[in-house]
């Protein structure tokens, strides 16, 4: 119908009046209400591009992607997959944060937080490596926003470099969710809402979907499941490369990767600090049930000196050096 032509999009902004009560504003954006700078990046199956709200002069990245290639491709699920796990992912600031989405007749349109320090993956590469101070502070952020992933139910399943961007502060951003797994919802008794336990369900064993081959869970390589532990394995395998300047399983080919993962295949360069090498050996466990869960990894002495919560989200970032 019409409001298609005009790319309108019905998207609603929550607002909170004096005593609290919540108020649904809908709030209808377009193509028209932007004006559209640089190319950010290209991914598969979209373009990221610089905007500009021209009604409020925020700036915002904004990904299209072609409706035509979507449904060729197969990647209607994954579109959708994105958009519900980031309307679900809103109140925290290491999550890219989803403010409208919208279609016109070609294309679908997701409007984020424009990060301007780009991917963490071309940042390490400059820096060949960073300094313990820099992968305290980044893996801080990176361990409190994988806690409050799981805390809503989102088990992220291709953390890694690439997928972690850096905002204007130069904090962490984490992004692509298309690829989420999103725990289903449980109200309790007084409407609490918690989440069915990430057992394997038989879903899960037909799940075709891997991540990216260096930062795989073995858990995901032998018995296809992948859980909430997975994102420790792939934060363990980050920590490792922020310091090393390469990902702990790392092979010629994706099948030769995988033969080194399922065998914790791995050793620690010369120099490696212990502390940090403490903390990847209790996150390089085969069996995810083993493994240093999120409280504890928090906890492990790499992080002294960290100050969690809103604090680590207020301070200024280390000087990449
Ligand atoms: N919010 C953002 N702010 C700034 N740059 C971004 C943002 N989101 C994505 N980009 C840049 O755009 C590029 C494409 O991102 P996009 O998520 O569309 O594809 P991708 O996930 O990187 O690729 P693929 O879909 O193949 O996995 C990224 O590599 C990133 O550098
Ligand atoms: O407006 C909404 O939020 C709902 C729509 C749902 C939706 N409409 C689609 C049309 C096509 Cl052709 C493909 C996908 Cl994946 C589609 N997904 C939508 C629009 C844009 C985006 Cl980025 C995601 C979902």
């Amino acid at each position: 119908e019409d409001w298609q032509e005009r790319g309108a999009a019905v998207g609603v902004k929550k607002e909170y009046d004096a005593d609290g009560r919540v108020s649904i504003k809908p709030v209808k954006k377009g193509v028209k209400d932007f004006n559209f700078g640089r190319t950010l990046g290209e991914g598969s199956y979209s373009t990221v591009l610089a905007a500009t709200d021209r009604s409020t002069g925020k700036d915002y990245a904004i990904k299209v992607l072609d409706k035509r290639h979507i449904i060729k491709e197969k990647k209607v699920k994954y579109v959708n997959i994105e958009r519900d796990t980031l309307n679900r992912l809103t109140d925290h600031p290491g999550v890219v944060r989803l403010y409208y989405t919208f279609q016109d007749e070609r294309s679908l349109y997701f409007v984020l937080d424009l990060c301007p320090g780009g991917e963490l993956l071309g940042v390490l590469k400059r820096m060949s490596t960073f300094d313990e101070e820099c992968t305290q502070f980044y893996g801080a952020q990176i361990l409190d926003t994988i806690e409050y992933m799981h805390s809503r139910g989102v088990i992220h399943r291709d953390l890694k470099p690439e997928n972690l961007l850096l905002d204007e502060n130069k904090h962490i951003k984490v992004t692509d969710f298309g690829t989420a797994k999103l725990l289903p919802e449980r109200k309790d008794m007084e409407g609490r809402v918690d989440f069915e336990p990430d057992a394997t369900s038989d879903e899960n064993r037909a799940n075709s979907f891997v991540g990216t081959a260096e930062y795989v869970s073995p858990e995901l390589l032998t018995d296809k499941n992948a859980c909430k532990a997975s994102d420790l394995w792939a934060f363990g395998c980050i920590i490792y490369q922020l310091l090393a300047g390469r990902p702990p399983f790392k092979a010629s080919n994706d099948y030769q990767t995988f033969q080194k993962i399922v065998n914790l295949d791995y050793d620690f360069p010369r120099g490696f600090p212990d502390l940090a090498r403490d903390l990847v050996e209790r996150l390089l466990v085969l069996d995810p049930q083993r493994r240093l869960s999120l409280e504890h990894a928090r906890n492990h002495p790499f992080f002294n000196g960290i100050q969690w919560g809103r604090g680590l989200w207020q301070q200024k970032a280390p000087r990449l050096k």
